[in-house]
């Protein structure tokens, strides 16, 4: 991944479906702009933008037909597009962008199918965050909460593929932070509050020491 230094600051969270890291993302903001005072742009992958909305309507089966490789491609494309519409703009300004799923994400689920190298080199040009913050919940329940809280189902719903998902997240974090990547893991099945807590404790280090 790409090294570059802003005025604002990128901060990642990662987890299993079902696992908070919305609810964590917009608790986040509303900290940030409320203690902080700085400008926040609330993001999340796959994008809004023209090849994220493409990927939602495979997600949700109503495209079909599309190769676990061909969607590889399609969410490093979306993130490029994403930072290069939305993230690198909001970060020059100073702003601080959080974003709920990245590349982490790609080697959890796509690593299922896809091998590692091919997923590292489809994502070199991505930036890197200056914080990654991994919400870990089981993948049991994770389900619990996705079938009391949804109608639909996404296609990577289901609690064998989520396991599969939580050992690729455990491997990356445990690469990844030996290389000295700021990471925050968090117990996802403490209460919304206390994880907030944690959360907010770490960014202000990190908007302090910056
Ligand atoms: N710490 C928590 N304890 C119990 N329930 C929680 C907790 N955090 C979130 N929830 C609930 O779990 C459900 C999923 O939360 P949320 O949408 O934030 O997860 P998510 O990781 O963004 O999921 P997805 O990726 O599937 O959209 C919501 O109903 C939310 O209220
Ligand atoms: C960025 C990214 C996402 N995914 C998967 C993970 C989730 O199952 C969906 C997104 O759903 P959410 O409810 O909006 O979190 O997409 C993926 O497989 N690969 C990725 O790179």
């Amino acid at each position: 991944m790409q090294t570059q230094q802003f005025s604002g600051k990128f901060i990642v969270l990662e987890g299993t479906d079902g696992s908070g890291i919305s609810t964590q993302s917009a608790l986040l903001k509303r900290y940030i702009e409320n203690k902080h005072g700085k400008k926040v742009l609330l993001a999340k992958e796959p994008s809004e933008g023209p090849i994220g909305t493409l990927i939602r309507q495979v997600l949700t089966h109503r495209v079909q037909g599309i190769r676990e490789e061909s969607l590889t491609l399609m969410f490093a494309a979306d993130r490029m597009d994403h930072l290069q519409h939305k993230i690198i703009p909001a970060l020059e300004q100073g702003a601080l962008v959080i974003c709920d799923r990245y590349v982490w994400s790609s080697f959890a689920y796509q690593g299922i199918k896809i091998d590692e190298q091919w997923i590292l080199e489809t994502n070199k040009y991505a930036l890197k965050p200056d914080l990654t913050i991994f919400v870990k919940v089981r993948p049991q329940v994770s389900m619990e909460r996705i079938r009391q809280n949804r109608f639909q189902i996404d296609v990577f719903e289901q609690e064998v593929i989520l396991k599969e998902v939580m050992a690729n997240y455990i491997k990356i974090k445990e690469a990844w932070g030996s290389q000295g990547e700021n990471i925050l893991e968090l117990d996802g099945e403490d209460t919304v509050e206390n994880i907030a807590d944690r959360i907010s404790k770490k960014v202000d280090s990190l908007l302090i020491n910056k």
